[in-house]
């Protein structure tokens, strides 16, 4: 397989198939690298939990749990802390992807460490910075380019319709349906690696933004196998 050109920011020593990419043909410039987290639970691989943002950056969208490393501590511990400090629950997260995010005209560019955990402990409780929800992964979010995910989720629905309101252990979820994941009301890059996400593909990519939040340009690739 041929070595792929990361976008600056970017590195990984594995291999990685490029999944999507596009915009306007420069990178945007950055100074200065801050790091940052965001973590999704995700139950039966069929719903989420997604936090609205109440006040700060990126106020109005929907988005995982997350916020900036202090000093002193590893991506996974501000990754469990923020869980914690944003949803009011626990959970064993596992690093599943990197995202560097730029914003033309801000001091620092974002390297977002991206965590996954299937389950949790505690209870679900809004915060002053976030509402937590649980939304549906539509089909349009489970990734094409790996079959046999597709395959297992259908077939688990076709098998037993009920299943995932069944399995899951949020009471307050049981036997309603839920929304599907509000891609609209989420940052534009979300779409492109949020399949890898879902199918266990560790995945890297930068997206880059103009000061309205329109995104200028974008490129992401994965792992050409799931983590587990
Ligand atoms: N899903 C998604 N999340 C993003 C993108 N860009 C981006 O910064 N984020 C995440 C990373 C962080 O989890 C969050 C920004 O952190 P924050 O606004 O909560 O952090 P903060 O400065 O308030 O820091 P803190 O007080 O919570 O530590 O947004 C993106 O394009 N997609």
């Amino acid at each position: 397989m041929a070595t792929l050109q990361l976008p600056p920011g970017l590195e990984y020593n594995g291999q990685l198939v490029e999944t999507s990419n596009g915009g306007v043909s420069d990178w945007v410039a950055y100074k200065k690298v801050k790091l940052y987290t965001n973590a999704f639970v995700i139950l039966n691989d069929a719903k989420v939990l997604l936090g609205y943002k109440k006040r700060g950056f990126g106020t109005g969208l929907w988005n995982g749990f997350g916020g900036k490393v202090d000093p002193g501590e590893t991506p996974l511990q501000a990754a469990v802390r923020e869980l914690e400090e944003e949803a009011g629950i626990e959970a064993p997260l596992e690093h599943c992807g990197v995202l560097f995010f730029v914003v033309d005209g801000a001091d620092a560019a974002f390297h977002i460490d991206i965590f996954r955990a299937d389950e949790y402990t505690g209870t679900v409780s809004e915060t002053d910075e976030m509402r937590p929800e649980w939304f549906s992964v539509q089909k349009e979010l489970l990734p094409l380019t790996n079959p046999q995910t597709t395959a297992d989720h259908d077939h688990d629905h076709a098998a037993n319709p009920q299943a995932t309101e069944e399995e899951g252990p949020e009471p307050e979820t049981e036997g309603l349906p839920l929304p599907d994941i509000p891609l609209k009301q989420m940052w534009a890059d979300d779409e492109f690696w949020m399949p890898l996400m879902f199918s266990r593909r560790f995945f890297v990519g930068r997206a880059d933004f103009d000061a309205d939040d329109k995104m200028l340009k974008w490129w992401f690739a994965a792992a050409p196998a799931s983590l587990s």
